[in-house]
Order: structure tokens, then C-alpha cells, then sequence
């Protein structure tokens, strides 16, 4: 049985102070870690308090983004090693903001992802095709591209523990979700896809999580999906009770 992860994406927004509040106003009112995992992944100035502020409750915290290196002369990057250090067990990697304005190749998210899994992080490993690919009927071939890059090298084990994000580029921040089928049908694929290169076993194992305009109304819906494990969620994470919502989406 997987069980469903609901994260936020904080993307570049709160500081430590605000951090603190949400984690404060949230951590009494979680479902159980064993129901529903709920994870905030925040920019990294805020990492520190969140995590203290965090402490002892069901709420997880992660990174969105760290690079391939735990150390050297690669200023202003974030430490994989470090992160371990200070608690944290997920981090984003491949999200479509980062491959489009900071130009990261299949061949970075790859080399992240295999740096995170030697510091014992559980990646969270986006993929998602844009409009243009999705209105010609490319999304398929481009996502299912996509995560064979990006899996390149990894054992079936890590594979196993491996949280997956589809996020169509079309639906994120745009209040344009893409319908529940459209969602399961992708993550379907990425499933398949999983089966493809290593087992079954390992297929049923990862998680899939669909993100894009992920909010408490249809929040329900999808996560009916069979193979629909969670979601990755901007805008609604970023307001306490909106997330609360989303995290208590069973009842
Ligand atoms: O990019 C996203 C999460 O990683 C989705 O953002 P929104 O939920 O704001 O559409």
C-alpha cells in the first residue's frame, strides 16, 4: 500500500518568520504520518526554523532544490550532505521552473537525483510537458523521455522510494487544472513506464503525485485516482488552513 503524500511548493515565497507561524498553526491539526505524509518543501533561508518548528509533530519538511556536489567551489548552491545534516528527508528536483529559467538539463535532474539518494533524500522528481507539446499530442513520448533520463542508472530499491510529480507546465499557477482523467492517465503512463524498466513490484511502489492548480476543491477527486498518490501543490500551501484542507483531504 502507497501511502499519499500531499507537499507544498513554496517556490520563492515566506520568510523564516512566516515559516514558523504556518508551521506553528498546522503541526496539532495533521492526519497521521502513516494516513497521509504531509510535507512543506521551502526555500532553503527557511529551512532551519521550519524544521525546529516542526519538531515532534507529523509535519515533514523538505527542500526544492540542491545540487549534485556536497561540497567545493560552486558558490551559491545548496549541499545535498548539509541537508541530510540539518533533518531533511525530500527535496524537489526537475521542477519546470528550474528547468526553464535555470536552464537544468535531464542530465543535472539525473545527477541530483543519484547525489540526493547517496545522502539518503528522497527526491521528488518533477516532469510535465508544456502546452505546445500537449496540443500536439506530444505529452506521452516527451514526459515518458523525461523520466527515463532522469532514472538513468538508479537501482529498482531507489526507484522503490522515489516520489514522482507530473506537473503539465500548462496547469501550474494558472487555475487550469488539468481534468482528474487527463491527470490519472499521465500518471498511469509514468507508472507503466516504471514497469518498463524494472518490475512490477517497483512500479507499484513509487509514488505519483499530481500537481498543477491543486487546490482543497478538487483535491478529493483526484486523489481518487488509482494511480494518483498525492499532489504537489503551490498557491493553496501557502495559507495554513487552505493546506489543512488539503492534507485532510479523507475526511
Ligand atoms: O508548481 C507547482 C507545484 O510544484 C504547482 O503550482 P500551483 O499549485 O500554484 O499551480
Amino acid at each position: 500500500m502507497r501511502t499519499p503524500i500531499i507537499a507544498g511548493n513554496w517556490k520563492l515565497n515566506m520568510n523564516p518568520e512566516q515559516a514558523v507561524a504556518f508551521a506553528t498553526a498546522v503541526k496539532d491539526k495533521l492526519p497521521q504520518a502513516s494516513k497521509v505524509e504531509s510535507l512543506i518543501c521551502a526555500p532553503a533561508v527557511d529551512l532551519d526554523a521550519l524544521q525546529k518548528a516542526a519538531q515532534d509533530s507529523d509535519l515533514q519538511i523538505g527542500a526544492e532544490n540542491a545540487y549534485f556536489e556536497n561540497e567545493g567551489a560552486f558558490t551559491g548552491e545548496t549541499s545535498p550532505k548539509v541537508l541530510k545534516e540539518m533533518g531533511i528527508n525530500y527535496c524537489i528536483i526537475g521542477h519546470s521552473e528550474r528547468r526553464d529559467y535555470f536552464h537544468e538539463t535531464d542530465e543535472d535532474i539525473n545527477k541530483k537525483a543519484k547525489a540526493l539518494f547517496a545522502n539518503n533524500i528522497t527526491p521528488i522528481l518533477c516532469c510535465g510537458e508544456s502546452l505546445e507539446k500537449r496540443e500536439a499530442n506530444q505529452q506521452e513520448e516527451w514526459v515518458v523521455g523525461q523520466i527515463k533520463a532522469a532514472l538513468n542508472g538508479l537501482t529498482a530499491d531507489q526507484v522503490s522510494s522515489l516520489v514522482i510529480a507530473y506537473e503539465p507546465i500548462w496547469a501550474i499557477g494558472t487555475g487550469k487544472t488539468a481534468t482528474s482523467d487527463q491527470a490519472e492517465e499521465m500518471c498511469k503512463t509514468i507508472r507503466d513506464t516504471v514497469r518498463d524498466l524494472y518490475d512490477n513490484e517497483t512500479a507499484e511502489n513509487v509514488r505519483i503525485q499530481y500537481g498543477g492548480s491543486v487546490n482543497p476543491a478538487n483535491v478529493k477527486e483526484l486523489m481518487a485516482k488509482p494511480n494518483i498518490d498525492g499532489g504537489l501543490v503551490g498557491g493553496a500551501s501557502l495559507k495554513s488552513d487552505s493546506y489543512l484542507d488539503l492534507v485532510n483531504y479523507q475526511d
